[in-house]
Parts: structure tokens; sequence; C-alpha cells
């Protein structure tokens, strides 16, 4: 720091500044008090400050604080910068308000002036004057978190945050520095102005440390606003939202809207959230006009992109959207095509944009994603099978083969990089008398084994039903690039069921398809559990597809709590979409195998 005289109040208004001494930090300088004393501070630390001036042309005198700011630094010896931008004419081209304009029109400059004087920080003067301000609006306008002005955005950084607004200008005393007052400042028809003229001060008369107070919900609603803002960003995109949490869904949604560049109010946020959480539909027009959908448990931010084909139609096919009476042939049987697009949940606006293949009001192909075919209109359109059905297919064949010895039907394949099997497994918990011989593990060995690698990078686990917490650890120990599961498993899943472990960052994150054929892995586990609990003696009669006899005494018993009575699975998107026949009932799964 400099050897200069340093004022009382110095004292508090230097030492947040340390970090900054020797550096290059673009400092915004409106003329106002604080600013100026920011900038005065910033060069007796020994910072090397550039001050930046906006003229937003919002006042006829306007161009006279932007000259009594450069003769300010000029007066300092400080790189001074300026611009003039006319913020009422970027607010009505853009719909912004004139509050938001001002200050994005204003970001963008010292963002500029930083890159030019490649300066690290830009550093802004606001005060906790400034922050209980903006607590108590927030407060008055309903908003959930009450964070304030936030001490460091990018990079932005606000240092006296926490400094008293009467220690800035006892500072500029001391120092015989004078400054700008704005006109609007002393307006009480500004809501802010009337905030600091009449409220504030009428609250200070009861409650003496009523600013400091406000700072304070400030940083813990931060703290706390940080803690669900990160659990919103672990969302992942196999679990279904209404289980969540509405205070993770409303910073969700916010956070979608930001990454989105969409402006939004408090109230819409809720909106939105309360949709998402009730799996309600719900149309909200944001700001500038933006209309954003929630429906199907989706947050829809642009009209979708459906998929074209692309190859080339059979003779006869025509390309068109759905038309009344449309149909589709599915493995377990005719559905009708709205009934898909519902369980597709494709939102009803949309519902007349998404292509369709027809012969007739035969429908051979929808254009969702992934796209639902027909029975027998891959091979018409010559098109290979899909390579996840058929390890599916694979899969359950192996959990069928589970069932009959007697097992939980579970069945496992892992596809190498090249898409080729390389791993097949089943339960066989009950042979061994050992509950971790479960089919992933099983398919994760022998993957390993015929690759001659621990390491799966590249390779697809399919199992027919979510993988258990020890499974999903074995998948991300081995490297694992992709999951792919039939039935939801609310008893044991890890990607959701019970928990999303995926939710936690592990140093390895594949991705998760879910509810691919979820309809044949439940029905089998539900028949298997249906069978296991008729009496078995002496009237018990296993069905034809099942061990033809109750298991010896020296396997361990089922116990009860693996044959549930009640609780239905999550459902799975896909399972719609792929496979559209399930119908009745929802199993019963295994908490264990
Ligand atoms: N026209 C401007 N040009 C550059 N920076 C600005 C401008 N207006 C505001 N800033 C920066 O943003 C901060 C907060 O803005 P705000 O509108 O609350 O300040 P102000 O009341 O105009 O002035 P001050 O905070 O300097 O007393 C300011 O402290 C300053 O760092």
């Amino acid at each position: 720091m400099s050897d200069l005289p340093v004022p009382g109040p110095a004292a508090h208004l230097l030492p947040p500044l340390a970090p900054f001494v020797g550096r290059v930090v673009v400092v915004g300088v409106s003329g106002g008090a604080d600013s100026v004393a920011l900038l005065r501070a910033l060069v007796l630390t020994g910072a090397r400050p550039v001050a930046a001036h906006l003229d937003h042309a919002l006042r006829p005198d306007s161009a006279g604080d932007a000259a009594w700011v450069r003769d300010l630094a000029a007066g300092l010896g400080v790189p001074f910068e300026m611009a003039r931008v006319d913020v009422a004419a970027v607010a009505t081209r853009r719909g912004w308000n004139l509050e938001d304009a001002a200050r994005r029109v204003r970001y963008e400059f010292l963002s500029r002036v930083a890159r030019q004087h490649r300066a690290e920080s830009i550093l802004t003067a606001h005060t906790r004057r400034d922050q209980a301000e903006t607590v108590l609006l927030g407060l008055l306008r309903g908003e959930a978190v009450l964070s304030g002005i936030p001490p460091e955005r990018g990079r932005v950084r606000r240092p006296w945050l926490d400094v008293p607004r009467a220690d800035v200008e006892a500072f500029l005393h001391g120092l015989g520095q004078d400054w700008r007052e704005d006109p609007t400042n002393a307006d009480p028809a500004q809501t802010r102005a009337w905030l600091r003229l009449d409220v504030l001060p009428l609250l200070a008369s009861r409650f003496p440390g009523v600013e400091a107070a406000l700072a304070r919900v400030a940083r813990l609603s931060r703290e706390d606003d940080a803690v669900l803002g990160d659990l919103a960003t672990r969302l992942t995109t196999h679990v279904s939202l209404a289980s969540q949490p509405p205070a993770v869904l409303r910073r969700h949604v916010a956070q979608a809207l930001a990454a989105a560049g969409l402006p939004y109010h408090a109230g819409q946020v809720d909106r939105l959230a309360a949709a998402l959480g009730a799996g309600e539909t719900a149309h909200v027009t944001l700001p500038g006009a933006r209309n954003v959908t929630v429906t199907g448990g989706r947050l829809w931010l642009a009209p979708q992109v459906w998929p074209a084909p692309d190859f080339p139609l059979p003779a006869g096919w025509t390309l068109r959207t759905r038309q009344p009476g449309d149909r589709l042939r599915l493995p377990g049987g005719t559905r009708k095509l709205s009934d898909v697009l519902t369980d597709a949940k494709v939102p009803r606006e949309e519902r007349d944009r998404v292509p369709v293949l027809a012969v007739g009001t035969d429908v051979q192909w929808v254009g969702l994603t992934p796209p639902v075919w027909a029975v027998g209109a891959r091979e018409a359109a010559g098109q290979p099978a899909d390579p996840l059905q058929a390890a599916m297919g694979e899969a359950l064949a192996l959990a069928r083969e589970a069932a009959q010895a007697g097992e939980v039907p579970v069945g496992a394949v892992v596809l190498g990089p090249g898409g080729a099997t390389v791993g097949r497994g089943r339960n066989t918990s009950r042979e061994h008398g050992d509950m971790t011989r479960h089919a992933e593990l099983a398919a994760l060995r022998e993957a390993a084994r015929t690759l001659g690698t621990p390491y799966l990078t590249g390779c697809t686990l399919v199992v027919t039903l979510e993988p258990c917490p020890m499974c999903l650890g074995a998948a991300l120990e081995a490297r694992v690039g992709r999951i792919v599961y039939g039935a939801a498993n609310p008893k044991a899943g890890a990607l959701g069921g019970v928990s999303d472990l995926l939710a936690a960052h592990w140093g390895h994150t594949p991705q998760v398809t879910g509810g691919v054929r979820a309809g044949e892995a439940a029905r089998l586990l539900r028949e298997t559990f249906r069978a296991l609990r008729q009496p078995r003696e002496p009237a018990y009669s296993p069905p034809p597809q099942l061990p033809p006899s109750p298991p010896p005494q020296s396997q361990p018993p089922l116990p009860e709590s693996l044959i549930p009575a009640s609780q239905p699975p999550a459902p799975s998107p896909q399972d719609a979409s792929n496979d559209p026949h399930t119908t009745g009932s929802p199993p019963d799964l295994p908490r264990c195998r």
C-alpha cells in the first residue's frame, strides 16, 4: 500500500481492497459518492484502476457526469474510458425494462474495457445500504430468494458490500473530495429512492440495526441458495422431476431460463416449477413476450424440432402429420397414435407437428426422439434393427433363464465399443447363496475377460432392471460409458428409483437411458413374483415358464421383503414411447435379488 496518510474511516474501506494491490482493475465510476470513493481508495491502496464511465443518455445533463469523471481520473493520473449509449432506445428495441437495459449495457461496456486493458477484475462500489435496499425490495416483491447483490459474479467484484454508507461519506469528507448527485436518487417516485429516503429511516427508528440485519439475510440466503442451486444443477434427465422438492425445481427452472438468456419474474418461476412438480401443463409469457411451456414433466423453452426420416421411403409410405384413425402395430398389439403421443408426453400443441410415415391410417414410423417404429417397419424400410432393443432382448432372455432357475429374473449384457455383445450375465444369488451375484456384475466380469481390460470405457451395460447401488458402483468402477435399463426399481434403484446416485460427482458419469422394453421386463418380474406368492404346499403348481419346483432346501429362501405387495415403479418415459403395449397394474419389484 502507498504511504499516503489514511483518514480514519478508511480503516474499514481499505482492507477489502487488499486482493487488488498492484493489479489492473476496471472500476465503474458513475460520479456518485460510492464509486468516487472506491476509485480514490484503490489509488490509495496501490491498485492500478482504470476508471470507466457509461453515459446512459437518460438525463439531459448526463454528459456533464462523464466530463466530471474524466477530469477526476485525469487529476488522479488514472486511465479513463467512456461510452455513450441510448439505453432507452435499447430497452424499447429489446423489450427490456429501463433498469434492466441500463444494467446489461453497463456491464457489457465494463467487460469490454476489462478486455481492452487486460484487467482480471471489474469493481463496482455497491455498499451495505445498496444491499439492504435490494433485499427489502425483493421481500416486498415476494421473491423466494433474498440473497441480494452477489459479492462476485464472473469477473465482477463488489468489495464494499459490507461497508456502511456513512463510512464512505466520512472518507470522502476526510479527503476533501466532492462527488456528483444524481437527481433521480432524490426522487421518491422511484421505488428505490423511496425505500432509501422514507422507508429505511423509518424502519431504523425502531430497528437501528436494520441495514446490517438485511445484509445478514442476504448472506444467509445466499448460502442456502448455493446448496439448493447445486442440487438443481445435479438433476439428471433420467429422474422424474415430480419427485423433486419445490425449492430445487424453482432453481432448476430459474437456471434453465437464465442459461437461455430469458428474463423472468419470481412468480413465473413459481408457476413453472409447480407445474413441473405436479406433472401439469402451464403456459407462461415471459417479459419480452417469449412463451415457455411446462408439460409432461419438461420445460419447453423453444419450439421442439422433431426428427425427420433420414432414410429412403418405401413405396406407398406417405410423410404427413397425424390424422383421425391413425394406429400403430407394436410388439404388444395395436395402439392409437394419439395414445402413443400422450404416453410420450408430447405437448398438445406440438402433436400436429410430429412427422409420421403411414400407409393409409397404418402408421409405420413416428418422428419422436427416439423414433417409434411399427412391427416390421424397419425391415420394410431396409433399416438395421435397433441395437438397444436387440441387446435388451438378449438381456430379457437371460432374465427368463434366471426365472426358470428360481432366481429373481434379471438379465444383463455388455455391448463392446463396436456394438457386439462382449459380456452376459443373469442373477445367480440363490444358486450361490450370495446376494452379490447380480446379473450386471456377471456381465461386467465377462466383458472384462473378453476385452482383456477391466476398463470398459465406450461399452454399454444393458440390464432389464434399474441397477442397485452395488451394480451402479461396479459400472462406475469399470468406467462403463452408458447404462441402459428396462424397468424402474422403486425398491432398490440407484438411478432415481430410490435415489439418484449420479446426482453426486463420482469423477465419471455414464449416459443413462431408462425404460427400454420396460413393459416386458416389468411383466416378467411381476409374473415371477406372483407365482412365488402362491402357497407352496400342497397346492403349489408353478406356471410353465417358471421353475418346475420350489427351490431346494439348500438354497436360501426368498425373503418376504423381496416380494413386495403394492409399490408401483416410477414411470419411465421410454416405456410409453418404445413399448406402449404395457397395460394393467404396475409390477411389484424386488428389494434385493
Ligand atoms: N454510469 C456508470 N458508469 C460506470 N459505472 C457505473 C455507472 N453507474 C453505476 N456504476 C457502477 O455501479 C455501481 C452501482 O450503481 P448505482 O446505480 O447503485 O450507483 P450510483 O448511485 O449511481 O453511484 P455510486 O454507487 O457511485 O454512489 C456504482 O457504484 C458504480 O460502481
